[in-house]
């Protein structure tokens, strides 16, 4: 099994190309289901999540052709199969979105139940509840969704009682191929979602406010193929921004996308760091300033991400003062608290919050990745503490992060990468 060995102690300085972002490309690609023409993406991020999604598209039948690094071409003209399996939606959660687009284009889904994750129980009860609103019968035997409607789906009012962006996302595609206007209420409203009504609108569906709370879809009869190119990646940039921060360093993100980025940026610029932005590249620096402690709270969009909460707490570590975190998303997203216990940081978990007595002195240890941006937190310790942190359980990491340790290497980090 692979792993990272960090060589802690080095500042982190220069600029960083970000990818295209994981959490759009995702459900980008999943949506060319809904056409039978070729759609093009472009600026897709090289991650271990995108070989699975395409692996999952190829064996539904669809046609997945590499165009060069960063495009890929997916055809779903005619499908041979109906059906994502056990054994690529364990690996990757995001699978569940083959369920509205091949429902509303097919009138049929099979998709296994993902089950539990690290992070909680992520359940998909949202989805399933809404797409029996819109007269999808579905039923769950064997641990798979078995999802049909006779004809074309029928637009509704859907009111979701949780924040949901999978579901806003599952149910917008489903809607964008249904027969009548769709209301999806209490929306999720992150950058990913627009992402994904823009290329969707590209594709002909009439999706409107995306972006905000309540999306209104009026469904059309037929999507046409696409040719867009994936949003950056605000979590990759948010993390070598907090990187940046804990080594003291000044490291400009290039290919991004500031205005993604409000919450975190403004978290970072609390914590003493000096922030400038541009319209495709942010900057930060801490040279010869003082990390401070930020008290966070994660929310949904324009909230504070979850999918950054692993990365401050390990920032509050090596701050000066005393910072809360609380994760209000997820009811299982502290793993990695006792592994950066285990480098010294002191961290009380109280319920759902971590309170970091900061201007902790980390030193090297081996460590055991647990989830995606757990991974990334141990990544970034390792950076400040003193000699080697060993990271075990990479897996995780190249799920969500491309390249990383060649990225960070480039600005000045010392990583390799190491099996057994
Ligand atoms: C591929 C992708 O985009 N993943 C992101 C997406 O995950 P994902 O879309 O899975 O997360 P959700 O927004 O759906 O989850 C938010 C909350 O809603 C709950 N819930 C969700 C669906 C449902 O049917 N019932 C229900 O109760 C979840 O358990 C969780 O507590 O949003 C999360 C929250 O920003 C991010 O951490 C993930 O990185
Ligand atoms: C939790 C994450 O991803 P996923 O929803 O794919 O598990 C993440 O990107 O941090």
């Amino acid at each position: 099994m692979e792993k990272l060995v960090i060589q802690g102690g080095t500042c982190l300085n220069g600029d960083v190309r970000i990818s295209g972002a994981k959490n759009a490309a995702l459900p980008l690609l999943f949506a060319s289901l809904l056409s039978p023409e070729p759609c093009i993406f472009r600026n897709v991020p090289r991650l271990r999540d995108i070989i699975t999604t395409s692996r999952l598209l190829s064996e539904l039948g669809a046609e997945v052709i590499q165009l060069d690094p960063e495009s890929i071409q997916i055809h779903a003209g005619t499908l041979s199969s109906r059906t994502a399996s056990y054994e690529l939606v364990k690996t990757m959660r995001a699978s569940i979105l083959v369920l509205g687009p091949l429902l509303a284009r097919f009138g049929e889904a099979e998709v296994s139940l993902p089950g539990g994750c690290a992070i909680g129980a992520r359940p998909v009860d949202l989805h399933i509840n809404g797409l029996q609103q819109m007269g999808a019968v579905i039923d769950v035997e064997n641990g798979y969704i078995k999802a049909r409607c006779d004809g074309r789906l029928q637009g509704t009012r859907i009111f979701m009682d949780t924040v949901s962006v999978g579901a806003t996302e599952n149910l917008m595609m489903a809607a964008a191929l249904a027969e009548g206007v769709t209301e999806l209420e209490n929306a999720a409203r992150e950058p990913e979602i627009v992402d994904l009504a823009n290329c969707l609108n590209q594709m002909g569906a009439d999706i409107r406010h995306a972006g905000s709370d309540k999306i209104i879809i009026h469904g059309v009869e037929k999507l046409s193929g696409c040719d867009y190119a994936v949003l950056p990646d605000r979590i990759e940039t948010g993390t070598f921004l907090v990187a940046a921060a804990m080594t003291g360093g000044k490291v400009r993100c290039t290919n991004a996308a500031p205005d993604t980025m409000d919450a975190v940026l403004s978290k970072l610029r609390e914590a003493g760091a000096e922030v400038t932005c541009g319209d495709d590249w942010i900057e930060l620096n801490m040279q010869g300033r003082a990390l401070h402690s930020v008290n966070i709270k994660t929310a949904p969009h324009p909230g504070f991400p979850t999918d950054m909460q692993a990365q401050f707490v390990a920032l509050n570590c090596v701050a000066e003062g005393t910072g809360v975190v609380t994760e209000n998303i997820f009811e299982n997203r502290f793993m990695h608290v006792p592994e950066l216990q285990r480098m010294g940081a002191k961290i009380d978990l109280e319920n759902n919050s971590a309170v970091c007595r900061g201007s902790s002195k980390l030193s090297g240890a081996q460590v055991m990745a647990t989830d995606l941006r757990a991974s990334a937190s141990l990544v970034i310790a390792g950076l400040v503490a003193k000699g080697d942190t060993v990271v075990d359980r990479i897996y995780h990491l190249d799920r969500g992060y491309e390249q990383i340790e060649n990225k960070l290497n480039a600005l000045g980090a010392s990583i390799t990468r190491v099996n057994g």
